[in-house]
């Protein structure tokens, strides 16, 4: 199960949101085929990278032929109803649509089932709902936190006239949620759409800003929007609880405090320096299976790395070095863990410098199931290319099949990519 942390700081759309699903590694097929399954008409989905702001964005352009065929709620549930689609898939876009229909009929003083969806032509939103619907389920998510909406400010033109921002729908489905117009300098616009209000309030567990969480992929997703000087841009981070992804021995993200203090460095393409701390005791007298638990308490802490060697120490008593690698805003916490989970009264600490490539997080399918793979890069060549071993292992369990095939299946669709 992966934690999904939404930041709605420059708000969202249902486009927004595909482009960052899309740029976090969930396959463009995997949401056509969902999409193909309910839209009456074709659609083509056509990625693209490119730039908001100072940002690179995943967009994703959705082709629908010229028809701008407006359906209601009613036709909408038809079309979800009949189609053959996932059934979590289906549940979540039903869901999805009636919010928005609720809030439109709410601010238009008319039944939901009368509502019709959205002046662009109703697959466009089919599509952007349905796709970001399936993208999400595809993460498996089993919890989805996202930040404090930016709803913007002005007004924007709709096909009845003029409307306030927040739109008068947006403002009904972000009841109860933490929203504001942006930050400082945001521009006079809309950021948040119905669609996106509707999608980000259907989704989210809970709102707040960024969990304590190991990040292994992020995805920035444009709209069709390019303000000037602002980065109109969703950003969706895909990884574990920090504590449960050490509980099952993962380390996906070989430096997550850097990761979540900046956006990721492989955008760059260059490998990073940065001064971290080891911290390191030497003991005796500590119970040897305490000594994973331990090894768990200081990743959870903000420990980039973890590990215990085997010593042999005065006396000739044989015991152990316990050692974290630490970013040094995490020593503190980690120094703690140190006194509190091990038997030392004391912790040596001293500086390191850490060179990390560049990383990104790919995903790949085998035989229906997702797997994650950490893309390493040299002077913007692939390096390495690793598949994380705990989606190896589940899809081996899943598939019935030995994780060794299943490994070299990963780590070959990943070379195709
Ligand atoms: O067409 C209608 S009724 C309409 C209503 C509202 C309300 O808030 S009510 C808003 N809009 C604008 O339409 C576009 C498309 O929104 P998506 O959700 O499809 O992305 C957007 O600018 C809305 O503010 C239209
Ligand atoms: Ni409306």
């Amino acid at each position: 199960m992966s934690l999904v942390w939404v930041d709605a700081s420059s708000g969202a759309s249902g486009d927004m949101l595909l482009g960052a699903l899309v740029g976090a590694g969930v396959p463009v097929s995997l949401i056509a085929s969902a999409i193909d399954a309910v839209a009456p008409e074709p659609v083509v989905l056509v990625p693209e990278q490119v730039r908001r702001g100072a940002l690179a964005a995943t967009r994703v352009r959705v082709q629908v032929a010229d028809s701008v065929q407006h359906r209601t709620w009613t036709d909408v549930r038809s079309l979800l109803t009949g189609a053959s689609l996932d059934e979590p898939v289906r549940e979540l876009a039903l869901r999805v649509f009636e919010r928005l229909a609720v809030a439109e009929g709410e601010v238009h003083g008319i039944p939901p089932e009368d509502v019709h969806f959205h002046e662009v032509g109703a697959l466009d939103a089919i599509a952007d709902v349905v796709g970001v619907c399936a993208g999400f389920v595809s993460l498996d998510a089993s919890q989805v936190v996202v930040s404090p909406v930016a709803v913007g400010s002005g007004t924007v033109r709709a096909a009845h006239g003029t409307l306030p921002v927040p739109p008068p729908a947006v403002a009904r489905l972000l009841t109860g949620v933490p929203s504001y117009a942006g930050a400082p300098g945001h521009p006079a616009m809309e950021l948040c759409t119905p669609t996106g209000a509707a999608l980000l309030t259907t989704l989210a567990t809970s709102w707040g800003a960024q969990p304590l969480m190991t990040t292994r992929a992020v995805g920035v997703g444009a709209g069709g929007r390019d303000p000037q000087g602002w980065s109109n841009a969703v950003r969706v981070l895909v990884g574990e609880e920090a504590g449960a992804n050490s509980r099952h021995g993962g380390n996906f993200g070989a430096d997550p405090a850097a990761e979540g203090r900046n956006f990721p460095p492989w955008r760059e393409n260059a490998p990073t320096s940065e001064t971290e701390l080891v911290l390191e005791a030497n003991i005796d007298d500590l119970d040897p299976r305490l000594i994973p638990g331990a090894i768990d308490a200081l990743l959870a802490a903000g420990a980039a790395d973890a590990w215990a060697t085997p010593i042999l120490m005065k006396k000739g008593r044989p015991a152990h070095t316990i050692h974290a690698l630490v970013p040094a805003s995490a020593a503190a916490a980690v120094r703690r863990v140190f006194f509190e989970e091990t038997s030392t009264i004391g912790v040596r600490e001293h500086e390191v410098v850490k060179h990390a490539l560049p990383r990104r997080m790919l995903t790949v399918s085998v035989g229906g199931q997702q797997i994650a793979v950490k893309a390493a890069l040299l002077d913007d060549a692939v390096v390495n290319l690793q598949p994380e071993w705990d989606d190896v292992a589940r899809a081996a369990a899943a598939l019935g099949r030995p994780a060794i095939d299943v490994l070299a299946e990963a780590k070959a669709a990943a070379l195709d990519l």
